[in-house]
């Protein structure tokens, strides 16, 4: 990758994820180049390779998570014939969590991304923890470890394609250095695993919009949750952050509130930013976020109101987890026994 790319994108914030190690600790200084991001695009048809991606179930989906990961999972799903999707719980416990809570959460998870179109016959959707066999966590050390543990949820069932947000290219990295090592050392085994990033790549803080938009926000009005009603998400849009020039315009760095409110109106449209601004000419900011209020309501209300019917069932949701977690466990048993037998653990 070139160095500036690089360096950029390494400046990429990970808030709701801790920082990953730098590479170089966990490689011994081994100079690598790496794998750059590609541009995920919807393409139709069915692609060699492998797709995998985690989220936490640490509340309800925003709509970062949204832009920036699952609307790609689940265009994916058209696109490639094997793809897992996890409910990454053993990430979650690197941050102190109510235990009843997170049961609650692993289940409302399953339902968000049902509800946003993850479909269980297309794709494999399963619960993190319930591969405990193939994978050891030791949660005393999980922030230590959680780069680590995110690329061995990658490396274990030889994924190709990761399609997340921007704040995950480090770790991304620190997967494609680690099946590289690993290659070097016992033979080639793990394809290096590659981040499609969608459009929307970091979906900003409408509070602030020099900060990515996440679940853990204090601030109630920076974040967008699928679960909002129209009346939140018209509250919260009125009151994002803007400046005090009233045209539309796309200038992510002099004016980066208009800017994500212009991004965040393109890609739940399915327009591009300059059709965006030129439809809004003539409009100013305040009545420019009424239209861009709209369009959101009119992306995430369906995917509300599907929520609220999935989560009547949780008895249906566990047995999606359950029947994912076992199909997964197959994909990873005979990658964990050529590691164990290259390795010569047996
Ligand atoms: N404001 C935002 N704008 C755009 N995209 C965003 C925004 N906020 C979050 N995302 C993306 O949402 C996905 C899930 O986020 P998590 O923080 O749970 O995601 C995380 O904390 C991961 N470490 C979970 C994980 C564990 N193992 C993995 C293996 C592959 C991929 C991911 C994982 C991510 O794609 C994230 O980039």
């Amino acid at each position: 990758m070139e160095r500036h790319i690089r360096e950029s994108l390494m400046q990429a914030e990970a808030q709701s994820s801790p920082d990953p190690l730098p590479a170089s600790v966990i490689t011994g200084g081994l100079s690598v180049t790496t794998k750059q991001p590609i541009q995920f695009s919807a393409q139709g048809g069915c692609h060699e390779g492998r797709v995998f991606s985690g989220i936490q179930p640490t509340g309800i989906p925003h709509l970062g998570n949204y832009l920036g990961a699952l609307e790609s999972w689940v265009a994916i799903q058209d696109d490639y014939s094997s793809v897992l999707y996890s409910i990454v719980d053993l990430h979650s416990i690197t941050q102190p969590q109510n235990s009843e809570l997170l049961r609650n959460n692993i289940v409302d998870m399953a339902a968000s991304l049902l509800a946003c179109g993850i479909d269980p016959t297309r794709s494999i959707l399963f619960q993190q923890s319930l591969m405990k066999s193939m994978q050891k966590n030791e949660g005393s050390v999980g922030l230590y470890t959680y780069p680590v543990l995110q690329a061995a949820d990658i490396l274990l069932y030889k994924s190709t394609y990761v399609p997340v947000g921007e704040d995950q290219i480090q770790h991304l990295e620190l997967a494609q250095d680690l099946a590289r090592i690993f290659n070097n050392k016992y033979g080639e085994l793990f394809p290096e695993p590659c981040a499609l990033l969608s459009s929307t790549r970091k979906v900003k803080s409408l509070r602030d919009p020099a900060s990515k938009m996440s679940k853990s926000d204090p601030q109630t009005l920076a974040t967008i949750f699928l679960t909002d009603t129209p009346d939140d998400i018209v509250f919260k849009i009125r009151r994002a952050v803007t400046d005090f020039t009233s045209e539309v315009t796309f200038d992510p760095v002099g004016r980066p509130g208009v800017a994500n409110l212009v991004s965040i109106h393109a890609a739940v449209t399915g327009q591009a930013v300059e059709d965006v601004v030129r439809l809004a000419n003539g409009l100013d900011t305040g009545k420019y976020k009424t239209v861009v209020a709209e369009a959101v309501v009119q992306r995430l209300e369906p995917i509300r109101q599907e929520i609220q019917r999935l989560k009547a069932d949780k008895c249906h949701l566990e047995k999606v987890l359950a029947e994912g977690a076992e199909k997964a466990r197959s994909l990873a048993a005979p990658v964990m026994q050529e590691v164990r037998k290259r390795v010569g653990f047996s």
